[in-house]
């Protein structure tokens, strides 16, 4: 249970560091997975952790949660060491990844509820309590008696979130929690996350490559690069360091070689032998009307849209200016 009077910072780490020794050919090389990562959670904040994949993200996870050990370097979570102290932590902390469950997929829904309760030795009332709460918010009366296996993906996920809560823990992790949902339900988990900060004063961190998830749901983003954190500070500043980019996307009559010299944009993509390509534009500097002008006289546009800046093309737009 949270105690408001608590002001121990909730994820505290410092020079932290984890290398693996991976083979490559014959020869045997270190990779540096998270590299000198020293960063400070205050409880209540919702913090987003983004970066490209392969950056560091899940490493850091579960060195916060105490299922790797660190190289060198410190890391408190909840203010407890999570290796040693791994039993106590999981008392404090919930974690949901997407792709992983924590239910029983023959038992429904209700049944794992019950013995995720009894692991964490909840008293009937407090399971009572917080069961009928979770199942008001997450909206899951309707499959509550279903087995897990015959639930759809937006249901399951409200099920492995409502299960990581169960315990109101102080600090919730959540690795992806919104992918592979269909619009309706990502906005019904991330309101839910929101509740559920705003109501209990729960700290969150997640991993994301969904914007819609960082915007609606975090205060501050980090950004990790190559293990070393690259950026730490609100969702303004992000758009700030990386200008105000939108995209437009063009779908063309015929195959067109990479529309990459066109004024003003960036050329980030091209799909289907180039029929489909994606502009990137400053829209301080120019208008989507400019560029799609531009286009047309290249290529016949059949159809078009405009992209707000997508996480992918923040981190690479702050990668680049790293490097
Ligand atoms: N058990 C392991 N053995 C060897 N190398 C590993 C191991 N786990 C991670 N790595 C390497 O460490 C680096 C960071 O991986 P990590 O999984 O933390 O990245 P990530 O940001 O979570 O990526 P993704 O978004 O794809 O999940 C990668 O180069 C990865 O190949």
């Amino acid at each position: 249970m949270i105690d408001p009077t608590d002001r121990t910072s909730i994820i505290e780490t410092s020079g932290l560091t984890r290398e693996f020794r991976v083979r490559d050919g014959l020869r045997r090389r270190t990779v540096l997975a998270v590299d000198d990562l020293t960063l400070r959670i205050e409880p209540g904040e919702a913090v987003g952790y983004i970066g490209a994949n392969g950056a560091g993200k899940s490493t850091t996870i579960k060195m916060l949660t105490g299922i790797l050990v660190p190289t060198r370097g410190s890391v408190s979570t909840c203010g407890l060491r999570p290796v040693e102290d791994r039993r106590r932590l999981a008392r404090q902390v919930g974690v949901v990844f997407g792709q992983r469950s924590q239910l029983w997929w023959d038992l429904p829904v209700r049944e794992s509820f019950r013995i995720l309760a009894a692991i964490h030795d909840l008293s009937s009332e407090a399971e009572r309590a917080r069961t009928d709460e979770l199942v008001e918010r997450l909206e899951m009366a309707e499959f509550l008696t279903t087995p897990v296996r015959q639930l759809s993906l937006g249901q399951r996920m409200r099920a492995e979130v409502a299960a990581a809560l169960l315990h109101s823990p102080r600090l919730v992790i959540l690795d992806e929690p919104t992918i592979g949902l269909d619009v309706l339900s990502k906005q019904r988990l991330r309101e839910f996350l929101v509740a559920e900060r705003r109501t209990h004063g729960t700290t969150l961190l997640l991993t994301t490559h969904d914007m819609g998830d960082v915007e609606r749901l975090c205060d501050r983003i980090l950004v990790i690069d190559r293990g070393r954190l690259a950026y730490d500070g609100d969702l303004a500043g992000l758009s700030r360091t990386v200008g105000a980019e939108r995209v437009l996307v063009v779908d063309l009559a015929e195959a067109t070689d990479d529309l990459d010299a066109i004024a003003g944009t960036r050329h980030l993509g091209s799909e289907g032998h180039g029929l489909r390509q994606r502009l990137s534009f400053n829209a301080e500097a120019t208008t989507a009307a400019k560029v799609l002008a531009a286009v047309s006289e290249h290529a016949e546009v059949l159809d078009l849209a405009v992209e707000e800046p997508d996480i992918e093309d923040v981190v690479r737009r702050i990668y680049a200016a790293r490097r």
